[in-house]
């Protein structure tokens, strides 16, 4: 099973909205949808690790003081098939810029672009963005790649304690 992290900017924009830095992928899964700064773990790193390095190399920013918001394990044709881990931070430092992996892009959060993203965000990001803890599992069918399987279920339980997890 793959091992993966998102993690999700956010500020104060105009107006007192508040807003999240999204990325527009512009290769590998999900290529040409909107989701957050992440990718796949690397042997030796904790997730936490992973967050920060793949936020700073896809769009150079430097997140600290990381939240866990949420856990989703995503299964390809009833096996395990990404685990991932979501964080929200309100820290960082710098501007950010494209990098060959993607185009950043600061979003109102009652804005964000759930038909440019994978199918299943809309039932879980909302939420996190807000604040709240998750924990969810989907389900896809139609065999690799996961980015082309066809959306099919899932279970979602908020309030989770995610405290004491990487
Ligand atoms: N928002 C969202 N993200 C997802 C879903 N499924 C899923 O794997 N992801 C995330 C986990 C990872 O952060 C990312 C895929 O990993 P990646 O960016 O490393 O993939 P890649 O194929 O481009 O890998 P690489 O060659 O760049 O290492 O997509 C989903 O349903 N929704």
């Amino acid at each position: 099973m793959i091992e993966a992290t998102l993690c999700f900017p956010l500020r104060e924009g105009g107006d007192a909205d508040e807003e999240v830095l999204l990325i527009e992928k512009r290769r590998g899964l999900g290529e040409g949808w909107y989701n957050g700064p992440g990718g796949k773990c690397e042997p030796g790193e904790t997730p936490r690790e992973c967050a920060v390095r793949e936020t700073e190399e896809e769009v150079g920013l430097e997140v600290t003081d990381l939240e866990k918001a949420g856990e989703l394990t995503f299964l390809l044709d009833g096996e395990a098939h990404t685990f991932c881990h979501v964080y929200r931070s309100r820290s960082f430092e710098g501007e950010p810029t494209s990098s060959e992996e993607a185009y950043p892009e600061w979003v109102p959060v009652d804005d964000v672009p759930y038909d440019r993203m994978w199918d299943d965000d809309h039932l879980w990001l909302p939420g996190v963005l807000e604040g709240n803890t998750v924990a969810g599992e989907f389900r896809f069918e139609g065999g690799e790649p996961l980015d082309e399987a066809a959306f099919v279920d899932h279970d979602l339980e908020w309030g989770v304690s995610l405290e004491s997890r990487e």
